[in-house]
This record gives structure tokens, sequence and C-alpha cells, in this order.
């Protein structure tokens, strides 16, 4: 359970990022954390690692404060950053056993099967690898540390349109039931059918924390030729006008786009957890 109460943090005086923020994740969940440039999702990721301190409230992991960076935390945590500086001299072999002796639950048969399934190389050393086969190795050693908090940040950007796909198929895969993923990410179509739950954060806060599920079965997401009178929120493009209205009776759960549902977020057109015009 990770459990944000009144969380404070501000990295100027007088500047708030995070305001008294209050949320709340279960174990065993996939989260897509959306948001935009600059709202704090790198931020957020970094106070659940304990890298970061909150000004003030509370953090609390599976009963850990993060920031006490207690070891028993430590060896159940993982943070894949958005840019990683790794040991260019070192083999990809030697890396990974280095990392795997700080996470006591590391699987080693499962790594080698991701290091194939990513078509990874075995013996490169990491200066030699491009940077998107840096990424697949990272997401893997995530995924095989055995950790119960799983924190990726932006983890498809750079990566080919395969290997996206890759992904999400070997995150279903090899996820535990009670292991926790928070996904920081632009690339909602790389999450869409993979995250259990769509969180957006702005203006310091939580402001959409909905699951999946809930989303489809109280939201319709259609693509019409001309405005939808009922629709909550639409977008012209191309194709026609993409929207989002209420799902009524007898109506089929349709695809949830993500990037709709963002945009309707942002614009304040929809809002969580009650649907505004049900
Ligand atoms: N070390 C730092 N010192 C001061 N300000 C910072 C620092 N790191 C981030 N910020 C500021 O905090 C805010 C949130 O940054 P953060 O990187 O967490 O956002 P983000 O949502 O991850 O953005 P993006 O989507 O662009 O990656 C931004 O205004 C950023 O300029």
């Amino acid at each position: 359970m990770i459990l944000l109460t009144q969380m404070s943090f501000a990295y100027q005086k007088n500047k708030p990022l995070f305001d008294q923020m209050d949320w709340q994740v279960g174990s065993g969940q996939v989260i897509g954390l959306l948001g935009k440039n600059g709202a704090g999702k790198s931020t957020l990721l970094r106070l659940l690692a304990g890298l970061l301190k909150p000004k003030s409230g509370d953090i609390s992991i599976h009963g850990y404060r993060p920031f006490d960076r207690s070891p028993l935390f430590l060896q159940d945590m993982i943070i894949l950053p958005e840019e990683n500086y790794l040991p260019d001299k070192s083999s990809i072999q030697r890396y990974i056993k280095s990392i795997a002796s700080f996470y006591p639950e590391f699987d080693h048969a499962k790594m080698v099967r991701m290091q194939e399934e990513f078509d990874l190389p075995k013996d490169q050393k990491l200066g030699n690898i491009s940077f998107g086969q840096r990424k697949k190795l990272l997401i893997a050693i995530a995924l095989a540390s055995g950790c119960k908090t799983l924190l990726l940040d932006e983890p498809t950007n750079g990566l080919d349109i395969p290997s996206k796909s890759l992904f999400r198929k070997i995150v279903t895969a090899n996820l535990r039931d009670d292991q926790t993923i928070i996904i920081s990410t632009h690339q909602v179509k790389d999450v869409e059918n993979l995250i259990d739950r769509a969180v957006i954060v702005n203006d310091g806060k939580v402001i959409f924390d909905e699951d999946m599920l809930a989303i489809s079965d109280q939201w319709y997401f259609g693509l019409s030729s001309l405005p939808d009178a009922e629709a909550v929120y639409s977008e012209k493009s191309m194709g026609g006008y993409h929207y989002i209205t209420a799902l009524g009776p007898g109506k089929q759960p349709s695809q949830i786009s993500l990037e709709l549902l963002f945009n309707a977020v942002i614009n304040k057109q929809l809002h969580s957890p009650q649907p505004q015009n049900a």
C-alpha cells in the first residue's frame, strides 16, 4: 500500500509543486501517471523512491517512510529514471550481477528470459549498446528485481515500435499480483492496454484517479463526422470529431482513448470520480 497524506513538496520556497496531496494506491495495480510537462510526475516518483523528502505531510510505502531509506524498503523498491547513466565500461552481465546483489528476490531466470524476449545482446559493454537497448535492459532488470514497488519514468521513450508492444506483453506476463507499478508517461498509447488505473496530476494535486474498468463503464469514446450534442468533450481532427459521452444504457463499452481522456480532464470537461452529466 502506498499512502500519501497531506504531502507537500517544493523545490523553491513559496512555490509548492505538491500542495497537501492525498493519494492511495493498493497492491497489485499498474498505474498510469499522466500530467503536462512540469506537472511533477518525475518529482513524485523521486519522492516515492525516497530520493526527495516531503516538506510536510507523509508518504508511507508498505509501512516505510521512503526518505528514511531503510534497507528493507530499498530492497523492495526500484526506480527507472527517465535519464539513466550507466557505467559504459561494465559488461551487461556484470552490471546485472551488481544490481541483482541489492535485491534478494532478484529472479535470474526471468532476467535471462526477458533479455531473450527483448533481443538484448548478452556480452556487450554498456557503452556499446543503444539508448533503446539500455532502456530495455533496465526495464527487464526492474521486472526481474522482485520488488513490490516499481517506479518507471517514461519507460517507453526511445523504444522502437515492436519493442513498445513487447514492453506491454512483458510487463503483463512478468508482473506478480503483489507488485505495484507506477508508470509515468506521455506516450499514452503505449500504456492504454496495460494500465489498471489512470491518474492525472496537475497544479500540485491528483485531479483524476480512476480504474480503467470504471472509466469504460462510465464513458463512451467515439468518432463521428458531426459534433455530438451529448458529448462532454470533443476534439476535431482529420477523421471527424473524437468525443466522450456518458455511456448510456444498452450501449457497449468502447476502447478508452487515454489521450482524449487526458485532454478532457485537463480542460476541466471531465471529472473524477462521477460523470458530471450522468
Ligand atoms: N532539481 C530541480 N530543482 C528545481 N526545480 C526542479 C528540479 N527538478 C524539477 N524541477 C521543476 O519542478 C517541476 C516539475 O518537474 P518534473 O520533472 O517533476 O515534471 P514532469 O511532470 O516529470 O515533467 P515532464 O513531463 O516534462 O518530464 C518543473 O517546473 C521543473 O522545472
